[in-house]
């Protein structure tokens, strides 16, 4: 294909000469007679080069110039000045330019600075798929884990990963669901390719179905150029659909289609794309009472529901909270620049009798923030947040001496549990409790839970 300059100057006549002169080399040519002119015409189409005139009207070349680099990072700019204004080429220059000529020019001169900037942009080009391919080659995080249940899962996984079975990860929020999905991909074959990762309840309805399968120039209003979809962009490498529960049904069937076939239509498009992807799902809602209701397409289930693994929740392996306590330790410590060396043991007892609702984030949020207070090399009691030193409270009355006393520490004791499981929503512990609200005010200024 032939390379596209756009050419911009104030001056019709230089426009047409330095179009007519690069014709003749090949080039396929635009002219705009304004630095808006120009930019309407760069958000149009892509262009390789653009030749503009620094001196204009309102908009001038600078002007030009950002917007190009804006709309088309990998675009070379060639600016042009007369000689007394050198100094503003050279500006433009340190803002992105490729290059400058300055007027009157030779023809010869345009001819050598043009073929110049196309192989400086082939340069930008390559480079600016480099540095993807080199940010999309992640590192391997680690899965810390030191409990039974877990070190099962992984070891089923470990059959499974160099397959290309598509995985679907059952758990609550902040269970590890995308850790472990960037876990697999990252160990599988595919490591060097795209690991692609969307919410698909994070992402209204309409621009779900764009992100995913891309669409054609001018499908819709504003789809001004192309656009690759995520799906076709996760070619040879993972796609994780986070939230597969919230897909909408109609999307559904279309990626069932592409599971099926291979194949993916953007928008607007008759032409297909290739795709050949690993798909790893994630979900922390009920899917099989999605499909009882009709919200879920059971033929999709079924094709992303290959291997299912289920993630338990932080309070059912009490086992995990100690190393990955001490992971978050020294990641945070090391983020925060400082020295603790670990945790005192009674804080450690605290956070093993907690609940967890949040799972493995909130434990990360607890340690981040007790390692910002700590004042010495151990996290104590004191630098965890009231729902844990709750805790302690219930440790400290375990010994009543009356059946009176031992009546109400049995009632402080259940509210302060459902009340941290309920992390400290009334309404939800009054329920749970079988009281209503008011009583369980009362309760919990009773017996100083809280004001
Ligand atoms: N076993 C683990 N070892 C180390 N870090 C972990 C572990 N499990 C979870 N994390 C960390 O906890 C945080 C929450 O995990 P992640 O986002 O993977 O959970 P999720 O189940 O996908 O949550 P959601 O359903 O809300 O998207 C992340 O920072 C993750 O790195």
């Amino acid at each position: 294909m032939k390379p596209k300059i756009l050419i911009v100057d104030d001056e019709p006549d230089i426009c047409k000469a330095l179009a007519f002169l690069l014709k003749r080399e090949g080039y396929s040519t635009t002219t705009a007679n304004s630095g808006e002119d120009a930019i309407e015409k760069l958000k149009a189409e892509g262009f390789d080069i653009v030749i503009t005139d620094i001196k204009m009207g309102k908009v001038d070349g600078m002007a030009v110039l950002e917007k190009a680099k804006e709309l088309h990072p990998d675009i070379a700019v060639i600016m042009m000045t007369a000689f007394a204004s050198i100094e503003s080429a050279v500006d433009a220059m340190k803002r992105g330019a490729t290059d400058y000529i300055v007027k009157p020019f030779h023809n010869e001169e345009i001819k050598i600075t043009v073929k110049k900037a196309i192989e400086q942009k082939k340069l930008i080009t390559e480079n600016i798929a480099l540095k993807q391919q080199i940010s999309q080659r992640m590192a391997c995080k680690d899965f810390i884990t030191n409990s039974e249940s877990m070190l099962k899962i992984l070891e089923t996984l470990e059959k499974v990963i160099p397959t290309k079975s598509n995985i679907m990860i059952l758990g609550e929020s902040g269970t590890g669901k995308g850790l472990m999905a960037e876990m697999i991909h990252c160990n599988s074959p595919r490591r060097d390719k795209s690991f692609i990762s969307i919410n698909c309840s994070a992402i209204p309805e309409g621009l779900l179905e764009s992100e995913l399968f891309g669409y054609k120039k001018g499908a819709f209003t504003g789809a001004v150029s192309d656009k690759l979809g995520l799906i076709p962009l996760a070619h040879e490498g993972t796609l994780f659909l986070d939230e597969i529960g919230d897909m909408p049904v109609n999307l559904q069937a279309k990626l069932l289609k592409v599971l099926e076939t291979g194949e993916v239509y953007p928008l607007g498009d008759t032409k297909p794309k290739i795709a050949d992807v690993r798909i790893i799902s994630a979900t922390n809602v009920d899917i099989e009472n999605k499909i009882r209701e009709g919200k879920f397409r059971e033929d999709l289930y079924w094709r992303l529901n290959v291997i299912e693994i289920k993630i338990p929740p932080l309070r059912e392996r009490k086992d995990d909270i100690e190393v990955i306590a001490k992971h978050f330790i020294n990641k945070f410590s090391s983020e925060h620049k400082k020295i603790i060396k670990g945790i005192d043991k009674e804080a450690m007892s605290l956070l093993i009798a907690y609940s967890w609702p949040g799972n493995v984030r909130e434990l990360g949020n607890v340690i981040e923030r007790a390692v910002v207070l700590a004042d010495s090399d151990y996290i104590t009691v004191e630098n965890l947040p009231d729902k844990l030193k709750m805790l302690k409270m219930v440790e400290h009355t375990a010994q009543p001496s009356t059946l009176k006393t031992y009546l109400s520490d049995y009632e402080k004791n259940l509210i302060i549990r459902l009340y941290n499981a309920h992390n400290r929503n009334k309404e939800q512990t009054a329920i749970a409790l079988g009281i209503d609200l008011a009583t369980l005010y009362r309760k919990l200024k009773k017996y100083g839970i809280e004001e």
